[in-house]
């Protein structure tokens, strides 16, 4: 992204936006609520246009491609994505659909490669035991990962997660955090984008990090160069004390006695 902008009305949901992802690179993206990390994910999965600025994608520069053949080079999953899941879809069709950028239409037929494809995800995401059940009968968590393995089904060359972590339960939110690390320190792993608002869902594995504020970069780079007490509590706006306990990372609002 170069000098990338969204407006809506007179709003800047993002402002004057410099980033850079590279292919062997895993970043996450941290800011508060209604920072504009949503909107940045969706500019970058070619879901959206900005209003000023360049998006070059996979070689690609969004206004001058076809973002219907560069979509499916990107693997997204967020709450939205879930959401348009027919509830009656057998868990093992939403992944391997993916292949065939379908969503809640039922082909007679998928290929078996394609099924043992699918059938892998759902294994390497914790899930292969619901392969029949139907998506509407899935837990919360079971969503989340279902749909993170549908976004890994045409082998994406990025992968872009939004808040994949939100709603988990403790032992889910470390399971899943576990399952993404062993995906990071993968190398034929994709370049991956992961969004979220607590510094503890961090993966480790993941190189880079870009804090985001009302619309802004407060910081962006090396993971342990960016990640400090300073820069979290610019983002937060708050006075923020930070931990790091082997290769995870830990914050709370300092209390001063
Ligand atoms: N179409 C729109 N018109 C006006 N404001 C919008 C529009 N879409 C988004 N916004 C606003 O832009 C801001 C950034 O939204 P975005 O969804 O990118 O934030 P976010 O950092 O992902 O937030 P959250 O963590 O709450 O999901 C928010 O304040 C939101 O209300």
């Amino acid at each position: 992204m170069s000098g990338v902008t969204v407006r809506r009305g007179s709003t800047a949901l993002l402002a004057d936006v410099d980033w850079a992802v590279e292919l062997d690179e895993r970043w996450v993206v941290l800011g508060p609520n209604g920072a504009g990390k949503t909107t940045m994910l969706k500019l970058a999965g070619a879901e959206m246009h900005p209003t000023a600025g360049i998006v070059g994608i996979l070689d690609e520069t969004l206004g001058r491609t076809d973002v219907f053949e560069l979509r499916p080079r990107i693997g997204f999953s967020s709450a939205a994505t879930a959401q348009r899941v027919p509830t009656d879809e057998v868990v093992r069709d939403v992944v391997v659909s993916a292949g065939y950028s379908v969503m809640g239409r039922w082909r007679e037929e998928y290929d078996d490669l394609d099924t043992d494809r699918a059938l892998e995800l759902l294994e390497l995401l914790g899930v292969a035991h619901l392969a029949e059940r139907t998506f509407g009968t899935l837990s919360e968590g079971e969503r989340k990962r279902v749909v993170i393995a549908r976004a890994m089904m045409t082998d994406p060359e990025l992968l872009l997660l939004d808040e994949p972590a939100a709603g988990l339960d403790l032992g889910g939110r470390e399971d899943l955090v576990a399952r993404l690390a062993a995906l990071a320190m993968d190398p034929d792993a994709p370049a991956s984008v992961l969004v979220t608002h607590h510094v503890e869902e961090i993966p480790p594995g993941f190189t880079h990090a870009l804090l985001l504020r009302e619309g802004a970069v407060v910081a962006q780079g090396l993971l342990d160069d960016v990640l400090t007490e300073d820069n979290l509590s610019k983002t937060f706006d708050q006075d923020l004390e930070l931990t790091r306990s082997g290769d995870r990372y830990f914050a709370r609002r300092r209390v001063t006695s």
